[in-house]
């Protein structure tokens, strides 16, 4: 059948963000506005809104299972990502599962701490994550405080960040991004890249002053699996993904109470810049 598995598929394995901002939400409709058929691996259920996390609940490891039993059945899958793991058990049950598909390159979104503060893995499973699921990764995206946790040390100044990113990079992940959206002191959101030939470089665009920002960092990694299934190289992937966040965080919606989504319908940011040293 030529006609069939044409259209870009994208996985997401993740949690649920009933609230619709971040989480698998978030991923699903970043694949939607990027034009690839996406497709998701319920980890955790989590009860959510704006205000944060009132309750989740992990899936029982069988129905992890059943469910890349029935992706890896069917679809052609071009790049997979995942976003909250809960705990250990849930870490390992989706390494034993990646090591059976091809899913293409894997973007691992270390997720931790909800911005409202509520644990989405339990600390146990840092380990887990180092020791097993990094080194499956083509791409890993830790925000400032995962990294700060992956690497057993404070990063506070830039050439912290350049030194952090080596050591993860050292622990099997091929390319690196430390994302700056939480060095609120900064006028730039700067982002800092180092990829797997060592090359190097940062990414800033101007820092939006809102309380919209739930969902971030799951809307960035999801947008570069989706441009990395449509065939485009990792560099400009990720340069798209930033462009992408920059737009979905300056023009924003209004939903809900406390810390809002970010806009999925907007349009790529054209204030970018990428630079070699900050
Ligand atoms: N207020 C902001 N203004 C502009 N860009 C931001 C802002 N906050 C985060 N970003 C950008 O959004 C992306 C996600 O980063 P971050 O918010 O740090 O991730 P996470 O959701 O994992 O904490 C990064 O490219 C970061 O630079
Ligand atoms: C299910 C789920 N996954 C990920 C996040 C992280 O998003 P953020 O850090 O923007 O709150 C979240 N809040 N919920």
């Amino acid at each position: 059948m030529g006609s069939v598995n044409r259209t870009p598929q994208v996985v997401t394995i993740a949690g649920s963000d009933s609230g619709g901002g971040a989480g698998m939400q978030a991923d699903l409709k970043t694949f939607q506005a990027r034009h690839v058929f996406g497709m998701n691996i319920v980890v955790a259920l989590t009860a959510q809104n704006t205000y944060g996390v009132q309750a989740s609940l992990p899936i029982p490891t069988y129905f992890i299972d059943a469910q890349f039993q029935s992706l890896d059945a069917d679809f052609a899958i071009k790049a997979a990502k995942t976003g909250m793991l809960a705990d250990s058990e849930h870490v390992e049950a989706v390494v034993h599962n990646l090591q059976q598909v091809d899913f293409g390159p894997l973007i691992v979104d270390p997720v931790m701490v909800a911005k409202g503060g509520a644990t989405l893995l339990e600390p146990e499973a840092v380990a887990t994550i180092k020791s097993k699921l990094l080194p499956l990764a083509d791409v890993v995206t830790p925000n400032l405080p995962e990294a700060e946790i992956i690497v057993g040390r404070p990063i506070k100044t830039n050439a912290d960040t350049i030194t952090a990113a080596q050591t993860i990079q050292q622990l099997g992940v091929k390319n690196v991004i430390i994302k700056g959206g939480h060095r609120s002191e900064d006028e730039q959101a700067a982002d800092y890249i180092l990829l797997e030939d060592g090359s190097s470089f940062w990414l800033s665009a101007p820092r939006i002053a809102t309380a919209n920002t739930h969902g971030t960092g799951d809307t960035f990694s999801a947008c570069i699996a989706a441009e990395l299934a449509k065939g485009q190289p990792l560099k400009s992937a990720i340069v798209t993904a930033k462009a992408f966040l920059q737009g979905a965080i300056s023009q924003g919606i209004f939903v809900g109470h406390g810390h809002g989504p970010t806009n999925h319908w907007a349009k790529l940011s054209d204030k970018v810049r990428m630079s070699e040293t900050r």
